[in-house]
């Protein structure tokens, strides 16, 4: 099997990750978070988002945040913006890149952004439009690629449909979730293969949610099929808000120890990924997710 000699990691715990705390994150260890993160290699950081405060009121500091972050050339900053007053609000804090946000199930399109698919992709459309005509990168993120918590299984008919939707208004890249975790590797490679109908493969990532324990197993499938970008969380960070009981993304430290034990190159510092884990998981007073963080902590205290 020949996988891609190199992987580019976007950590979404800053956004992704925190978004579900009920306990506030201050804007300072948000912005801090990002630091430590640049710090450790990453290149790509999603780190907020421009949604109603009323409806996730974690990410209502985006405008904080995204003014104190230490920029460092060569990291890509992304936000999501559901929509136009979002993508407005968005502009004054400079990101490289916005990220549009559906879904591959309906019902999981209205519960999240209050829309059906086909609203969502007509509200979607300005957004990208103005945002391509700022030079402002577009990403588009379809969640419930595999399964959704109210419909159940998803086919990947559905997901190429949404996925030629994002074509269609010119989004230029495309992240496959698995938003509730309970894909297996084979469903998660139809998913992206009804994906990479629309777009290339370095224009699709996966982003894969590990509730069921599968979303390792997952990014080898991904990786058998030459998909070389991945979305994950520090410590696995998160959870969905209108996704009950789904639990953080794929801890980035545990996908950057598979990677380099396969001779894949991140560019990502695991120690320093470490450390970042262990700041934000202090903070929260929890452990951190990752397995591989805490056998290595375990580790380094002899
Ligand atoms: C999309 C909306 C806004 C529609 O919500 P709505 O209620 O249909 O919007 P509306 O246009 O009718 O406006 C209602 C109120 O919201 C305000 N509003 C309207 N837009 C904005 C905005 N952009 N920023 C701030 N405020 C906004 C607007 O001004 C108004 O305020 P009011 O007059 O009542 O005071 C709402 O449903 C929403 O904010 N949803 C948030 C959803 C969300 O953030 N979900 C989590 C992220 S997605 C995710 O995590 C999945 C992903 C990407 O990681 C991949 C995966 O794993 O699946």
């Amino acid at each position: 099997m020949k996988y891609p000699a190199r992987v580019k990691l976007i950590d979404v715990g800053p956004r992704d990750g925190l978004q579900n705390e009920k306990q506030p994150v201050p804007a300072a260890v948000k912005i801090e978070l990002v630091k430590r993160l640049q710090d450790a290699g990453l290149k790509e950081i999603e780190v907020t988002s421009y949604v109603s405060p009323k409806w996730v009121p974690q990410m209502a500091d985006n405008a904080e945040v995204m003014a104190g972050i230490h920029r460092q050339s060569g990291v890509l900053y992304s936000v999501l913006t559901p929509n136009l007053k979002g993508f407005e609000a968005a502009l004054a804090g400079k990101p490289d890149e916005i990220v549009v946000f559906g879904a591959a199930s309906e019902a999981f399109s209205q519960k999240n952004i209050n829309c059906s698919i086909a609203e969502s992709i007509e509200r979607f459309a300005p957004v990208v439009q103005a945002a391509l005509d700022a030079g402002i990168a577009v990403r588009g993120a379809m969640s419930c690629t595999v399964g959704c918590p109210y419909e159940g299984e998803i086919a990947p008919e559905k997901v190429g449909y949404v996925a030629g939707l994002m074509k269609g208004i010119g989004v230029q890249r495309v992240d496959v979730a698995d938003t509730i975790g309970v894909g297996t590797p084979i469903k998660v490679q139809k998913a992206l293969q009804a994906t990479l109908a629309h777009f290339g493969i370095d224009q699709v990532s996966g982003h894969f949610h590990d509730t069921y324990g599968q979303a390792l197993s997952n990014t080898l499938a991904a990786l058998e099929l030459g998909v070389w970008n991945f979305q994950s969380s520090v410590a696995g960070l998160g959870g969905c808000p209108y996704a009950k009981g789904a639990t953080g993304n794929v801890a980035t430290e545990d996908v950057v120890y598979l990677l380099q034990g396969m001779g894949i190159d991140t560019g990502v510092d695991l120690d320093k990924l470490i450390d970042a884990g262990q700041f934000i998981s202090e903070h929260l007073g929890r452990p951190t997710q990752s397995r591989v963080a805490r056998a290595l902590l375990a580790k380094r205290a002899g």
